[in-house]
């Protein structure tokens, strides 16, 4: 209502009071039968008078009433040029009223179902305050008073526009290497080398002029690349279809040469940004390289590509070189405590075992740190046995004991896991200042603060072929038992499926080093039989699989029983030996509330992401994860879904 109409009101009002109080005072005065009839008329009529009034009033209110009305003209005109707007719903929410704007934007909307004309609005009627939705391909942005009504319409199109070109802008910086480039040139003839020179400067060159890229070569095989954001949208967009082309024009050379690629982005200081892509590109090599990695400040790391399994680098620089250096450390330490993964393996323990010989050599007190509770069941039999060994007297020790030892000068080697949450014991972890990681796994994002020396090599087949490797560049003799080697060589056999996956020459030469230190083989394969009973258990779940897309198994157990991890793993690994077989997932209960799924594959799948997205990891071909459920069914859903993301992702690449 306008002032005027309300002070109109008023004064109706007044004036009707007054008429009443007069003729109730002519009633008082005079005290005639006329008079009182006309007094009681008097009151009848301004009672039926008042309720029409305050009636007409309530409609008024409600009704449609243009703003210039309601304000000025200047008002209306500064709404308009501001790109303000009004809409008054009524409590159906059908649209009753709108502002000027919607006359001169020519929409015509009075009387329709506001969440008809406009469904994403349906939120301001929840939790949002405000929302931005098109109206005639302009962005407003809308807020809603639920009290009087009213939508409150904003224009933000050139806001929008602004702030999103801005963000278009931003700066991204990349490193990006080629890898097993000096390797592939070593080995090929002048005439191929040159081309391998040529090609992949090319392929990488022509990238960079299609996308707008700076790139400028800083060593052989690696670029530094400065780009905006825009053009980083659109290589996610593409799953950065750079990967697979430099793949592919190497394999026309006849090399095995993919990209790494590390980007830092979300931030202003370029510094910053170098860091980020820096440290992105060593987490793409650790993970295996053939991908991008990508840093930011806010959000999570994100892994593009990985399509390749990690090959091996034929040079044995590395090799050496950590060799020198962990000898170095080793001699500098006044004891060391050995720790491997919780529910240790052959690989785990073996390598505990292997790490322990060469401590030894150097005369340091050694200890390894055992949780008899969660060893692997096998693990368990033989670690067990090797407790009565004289030179094993004291050697074991629990996590509790080690906390007691005096830390000060003490070395933390950290061996088939790289992890806080997997160690046997975490808590050592934060007590030991001096830490050393060797591992094979593929690098994930939690991972033991600051170690002084990082050996991480997802192309190696287990831990114990990176241990027994380095055995070869150390001064002091290595002294092994047979019983030792055993051990040793038993944990390559688990990681490798018996020598079937991830074999490399290298895997070989270990295998060869450990049979040249007396590994009894038959005894190895002696120590993982598996009795009748495991089995038939075993059988009962592989005899479940059922194929899920070309190539692929899911098997699971019993919804009710508990198996072990090691089960599922087995079973994972029977079902790969099958012809024309992919990948396989083993799904079955691990405890009264967990989950577990066990993943092999052959080169074809990269069954480490397909678990990541689940929760878990581990290698390429090797992979698993543990859910917090207690429903197989649900979790083979999950597993379903999980799968389907990952070939979508794929066909899409
Ligand atoms: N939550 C996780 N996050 C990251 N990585 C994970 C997680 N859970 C598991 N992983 C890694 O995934 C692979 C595969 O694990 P798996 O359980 O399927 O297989 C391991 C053992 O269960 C299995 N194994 C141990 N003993 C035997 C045996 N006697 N016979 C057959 N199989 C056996 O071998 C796998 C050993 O893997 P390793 O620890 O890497 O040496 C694995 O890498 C997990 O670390
Ligand atoms: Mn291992």
């Amino acid at each position: 209502m306008t002032v005027k109409m309300t002070r109109l009101r008023n004064g109706i009002v007044i004036v009707l009071l007054i008429e009443f109080v007069l003729a109730l005072l002519g009633y008082i005065f005079i005290s005639s039968k006329t008079s009182l009839v006309l007094a009681t008329y008097i009151f009848i009529k301004n009672i039926i008078m008042l309720a029409l009034i305050f009636y007409a009033s309530s409609l008024i209110n409600e009704n449609n009433i243009s703003v210039s009305e309601v304000l000025n003209d200047e008002a209306k005109n500064a709404f308009i040029f501001g790109g303000l707007g009004l809409i008054k719903y009524d409590k159906n929410r059908n649209i009753s009223w709108t502002s000027d704007l919607f006359t001169e934007m020519k929409i015509n909307i009075v009387g329709k179902k506001l969440l008809e004309w406009q469904p994403l609005l349906a939120s301001l009627f929840e939790d949002d305050d405000i929302k931005v939705v098109d109206i005639n391909s302009r962005k407003f942005e809308v807020y809603n008073s639920k009290e009087s009504r009213m939508l409150y319409l904003k224009d933000v199109s050139d806001y929008i526009e602004i702030s999103k070109e801005f963000e278009d802008q931003q700066i991204c910086v990349a490193y990006i290497t080629v890898d097993n480039y000096d390797e592939s040139i070593e080995q090929a003839d002048e005439q191929t080398a040159a081309s391998i020179q040529s090609t992949s400067r090319q392929v990488i060159l022509d990238w960079a002029k299609d996308n707008g890229v700076v790139l400028k070569r800083y060593k052989s095989d690696g670029y530094i690349a400065v780009f905006n954001e825009r053009t980083y949208r659109k290589q996610v967009e593409d799953k950065f279809k750079i990967l697979d082309i430099f793949k592919e024009q190497a394999e026309q050379l006849g090399q095995v040469m993919t990209l790494s690629i590390g980007i830092g982005r979300g931030s202003n200081i370029l510094r910053e940004l170098d860091e980020l892509a820096f440290s992105a590109l060593s987490l793409a090599y650790s993970r295996g390289g053939d991908q991008a990695t990508v840093k930011s400040n806010d959000e999570p790391i994100r892994y593009f590509g990985g399509n390749s399994e990690s090959y091996e680098k034929s040079n044995m620089i590395r090799a050496r070189v950590i060799a020198q250096t962990l000898a170095g450390i080793i001699k500098k330490s006044d004891n060391v405590l050995i720790m491997g993964h919780k529910q240790s393996d052959f690989d785990s323990f073996g390598a505990s075992i292997a790490m322990y010989a060469m401590c030894k050599a150097y005369g340091k007190k050694t200890y390894i740190i055992i949780d008899y509770d969660s060893l692997e069941e096998k693990t368990k039999t033989v670690a067990t046995n090797l407790c009565d060994d004289e030179r094993y007297r004291g050697v074991f020790i629990s996590p509790l004991r080690a906390q007691e030892l005096n830390m000060s000068n003490t070395l933390l080697v950290i061996v088939d896991n790289h992890k806080p949450s997997l160690a046997i014991d975490s808590n050592i972890l934060d007590i030991v200042s001096n830490k050393v990681v060797i591992d094979h796994h593929r690098r994930g994002e939690e991972f033991v603060e600051l170690p002084l020396l990082t050996y991480l090599e997802p192309a190696a087949s287990s831990t114990v072929e990176l241990i027994v490797e380095l055995f070869e560049y150390q001064k002091e003799e290595i002294c092994v038992t047979e019983r030792e080697a055993t051990i040793m060589y038993t944990g390559m056999l688990i990681d490798t499926n018996y020598f079937r996956t991830r074999v490399g020459t290298r895997t070989f030469q270990a295998a060869a080093k450990l049979k040249e230190l007396q590994a009894n083989v038959g005894e190895a394969y002696k120590y993982l039989e598996d009795d009748y009973d495991t089995t038939l258990t075993k059988l009962s779940i592989t005899q479940t699989a059922y194929r899920y897309g070309e190539g692929i198994l899911i098997a699971f157990g019993k919804l009710d029983k508990i198996y072990s991890r090691t089960l599922l793993a087995k079973a994972g690994n029977e079902l790969l030996g099958i012809s024309g077989v992919k990948a396989v997932f083993i799904v079955g209960k691990t405890g009264k509330e967990e989950i577990s799924i066990s993943a092999r594959s052959t080169r074809d799948i990269n069954v480490q992401l397909i678990m990541e997205k689940l929760g878990g990891g581990g290698h390429f071909s090797m992979a698993a994860c543990q859910l917090e459920m207690e429903d197989v069914t649900r979790a083979i859903n999950l597993l379903e879904e999980a799968v389907n993301m990952y070939l979508d992702e794929r066909k899409s690449e």
